[in-house]
């Protein structure tokens, strides 16, 4: 049997933050809600959402710092003193995954309020918290409700919209990787999954001159390949329509750089090298990201070329039992130079 759990509701428009309660009317989701928001997430929407839900429902907060096991421990705790019935996530991906494995693990359903467009947990069903024994996602309950406030995700530094994009970009190569280890490892394969994944990918580039401008359209262009890119993991049960080698290579920066960079902006990068390897047209990838002003490069990400090299050579150990085009071995540190330069990357 293979089991799909997608959103109820998703709303997306403009001045959305008085719209939680109704929603939960709606959903029948009961009196006691836990809103969860990051230090800034709080000032940008947090606050003013917790004060609609005051006039009709009694109301708990906490502020979130990362995604980290402590936190999520300390949300399921106050769930349980509580008698919690509801979550609502107001924030980035941080915060939306916290809320997702805590409630998850409560078995309680929450509503995502994204404050970004910067990933694609937005709407998916899998968490990733970061020192859980792994360093990728694991499963969990996708939102009951995902409500996208345009005005809201507008007020991100336009980085994160661009760094939505590298995300979504990626499910080009996370397919190509999919498609390969259904080929020579029988793997479980949903064509269905990974054409809606690839829609996402195909719409930003497509519609990256809108995109460019960072105004509410180009908002709403991202946010809706984002929430699809999440249901094509639910419909997976996996992020493999999502996540192949490109995201390895972030996750692996993630733990040897100094100073990462956003999430989805290191998976674009990882998009170029990985397309070359697969030989797919890398120079349209790329093109994308420029246009977008995405960073293309070690010098852009902010990340020394040597840490770059490093990662590539160490992608494969991440996730093993993932295949992908780095194979059992991966790059050797020759291969990977050879790639990351090529490509233009160091
Ligand atoms: N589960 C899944 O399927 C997926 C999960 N992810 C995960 O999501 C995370 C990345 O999410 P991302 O959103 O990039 O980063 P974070 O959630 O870590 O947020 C980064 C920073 O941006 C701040 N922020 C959020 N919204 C705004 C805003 N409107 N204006 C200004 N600052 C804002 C946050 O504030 P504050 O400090 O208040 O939180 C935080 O300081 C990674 O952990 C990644 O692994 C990514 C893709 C898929
Ligand atoms: O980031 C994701 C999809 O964009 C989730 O992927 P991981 O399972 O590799 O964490
Ligand atoms: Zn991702």
């Amino acid at each position: 049997m293979h089991l799909m759990e997608l959103p109820r509701e998703v709303l997306l428009g403009e001045n959305l933050k008085d719209k939680v309660g109704e929603v939960a009317k709606r959903l029948k989701l009961g009196e006691r809600v836990l809103i969860l928001y990051g230090p800034k997430t709080k000032e940008i929407a947090g606050r003013e959402v917790k004060h609609h839900l005051k006039e009709s429902f009694d109301v708990h907060s906490l502020t979130i710092k990362k995604a980290s096991m402590k936190e999520v421990e300390k949300t399921v705790e106050k769930i349980k003193n509580e008698n919690i019935q509801w979550v609502v996530a107001v924030g980035g991906g941080s915060i939306i995954d916290v809320a997702k494995l805590a409630s998850f693990k409560s078995n309680i359903p929450f509503i995502s309020f994204p404050t970004t467009a910067s990933h694609d947990g937005i709407a998916s069903a899998n968490a990733s918290i970061k020192d859980l024994n792994t360093k990728t996602s694991i499963k969990a309950k996708p939102p009951i409700a995902v409500i996208a406030d345009v005005k809201v995700i507008k007020t991100a530094p336009y980085r994160y919209l661009a760094a939505g994009v590298g995300d979504m970009i990626s499910n080009l190569t996370a397919v190509k990787d999919w498609q390969l280890a259904h080929k020579l490892k029988g793997e479980y394969y949903s064509e269905y999954a990974a054409s809606l994944s690839l829609m996402s990918a195909k719409m930003v580039i497509k519609n990256a001159d809108i995109i460019r401008l960072g105004n509410e359209e180009s908002v709403r262009k991202v946010i809706k390949g984002l929430i699809s890119s999440g249901v094509a993991m639910s419909i997976a049960g996996s992020s493999r329509p999502a996540s192949g080698a490109e995201h390895l290579f972030s996750h692996a920066l993630d733990l040897i750089a100094p100073k990462p960079a956003l999430h989805g902006e290191q998976c674009g990068v990882g998009t170029i090298i990985m397309a070359y390897l697969h030989g797919l047209k890398w120079q349209k990838i790329r093109e994308t990201l420029k246009k977008v002003n995405a960073p293309t490069n070690a010098y852009e990400l902010g990340i020394d070329p040597e840490y770059i090299i490093e990662a590539l050579t160490i992608a494969h150990t991440i996730r093993p039992e993932r295949y992908t085009i780095l194979g059992k071995d991966g790059l050797t540190r020759e291969a990977a130079e050879k790639a990351a330069k090529i490509t233009g990357v160091i």
